[in-house]
């Protein structure tokens, strides 16, 4: 198991935690099958009213896919059948509220988790950044959903200046993209205080209102989505040339150190 899931039933609470800290979460294709059924499951619970998504240490909320060479890769990457695109609560008809405690680094396909979620809560010390194209992807999936919460151009940077442009967490709360930014350490704490009291109210109410906000642009969203896998097969390298430009910039220079 590499997700961690608690339910708060006195508070109708549940966390969700992704529990792989020596590789900075990142969502294996076991994880991601383990999200896709934890959002299907709190869908029919009752007793679930409110999620917080978090990432287990302190380095890092979650830094994408793994793309560890030893970890199996899906086997169409950009088919709509990747099982990847499966992670967020969205993509599992889940309209309870999600609050993201981002508690360190967010790259890549954490943007899934952080924009299907109704408040994101960061960490002062969190970092933002979007790599793909520093080894040959295509980004895009995750632009479509940073820019239901940003300016594109803010939004056009971050995904094509990976390298070099990560921003902190008070850039993304000016940006729109967080809604709460806290002291070290207390991400968690606020984003549970955020849920308590949004699981308090009637449910049915909170879960009408999250659709209400999610059909002013779902058809945005649905058509640049139907793109997706065009753009990713059109502009993207080989799976292998990939996997090489991703182990050689791992051992280069790094990722991401200036912080804007
Ligand atoms: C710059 C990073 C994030 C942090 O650098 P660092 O120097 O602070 O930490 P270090 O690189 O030493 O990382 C610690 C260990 O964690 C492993 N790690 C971290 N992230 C990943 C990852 N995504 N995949 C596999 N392994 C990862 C790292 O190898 C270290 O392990 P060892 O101690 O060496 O055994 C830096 O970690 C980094 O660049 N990470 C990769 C970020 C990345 O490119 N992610 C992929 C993003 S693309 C994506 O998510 C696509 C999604 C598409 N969709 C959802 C649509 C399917």
């Amino acid at each position: 198991m590499s997700l961690l899931t608690e339910m708060h039933k006195e508070t109708g609470v549940a966390i969700v935690t992704l529990d792989r800290p020596d590789r900075h979460n990142a969502i294996d294709l076991e994880t991601a099958g383990e999200l896709a059924a934890a959002w299907r499951e709190f869908r029919f619970d009752d007793t679930v009213r409110a999620i917080v998504v978090t990432g287990a240490g302190t380095r890092a909320f979650c830094t994408g896919i793994d793309r560890s060479a030893d970890v199996p890769q899906p086997a169409s990457p950009y088919s709509i059948d990747d099982p990847l695109l499966t992670i967020g609560p969205k993509a599992n008809d889940l309209w309870k509220p999600v609050i993201a405690a981002v508690n360190g680094m967010a790259c890549g396909g954490a943007f899934y988790l952080i924009g299907e979620a109704e408040f994101v809560v960061a960490d002062e010390t969190a970092t933002f950044f979007d790599p793909h194209t520093t080894y040959g992807m295509v980004s895009a999936y995750e632009p479509i959903l940073m820019a239901q919460r940003m300016p594109i151009g803010e939004v056009a940077r971050m995904a094509l200046m990976g390298t070099a442009e990560r921003i902190s967490a008070r850039r993304a709360y000016e940006t729109g993209l967080v809604s709460q930014v806290t002291g070290p350490g207390q991400a968690l704490e606020a984003a549970l205080d955020c849920a308590r009291v949004i699981a308090s109210y009637p449910t049915e109410a909170v879960q009408g209102t999250v659709r209400a906000v999610w059909a002013a642009k779902e058809a945005a969203r649905a058509h640049a989505f139907a793109q997706a896998p065009h753009l990713l097969a059109l502009g993207s390298l080989p799976p292998e040339r990939q996997a090489e430009l991703f182990a050689a910039r791992r051992s280069g220079p790094g990722l991401g150190h200036r912080v804007r």
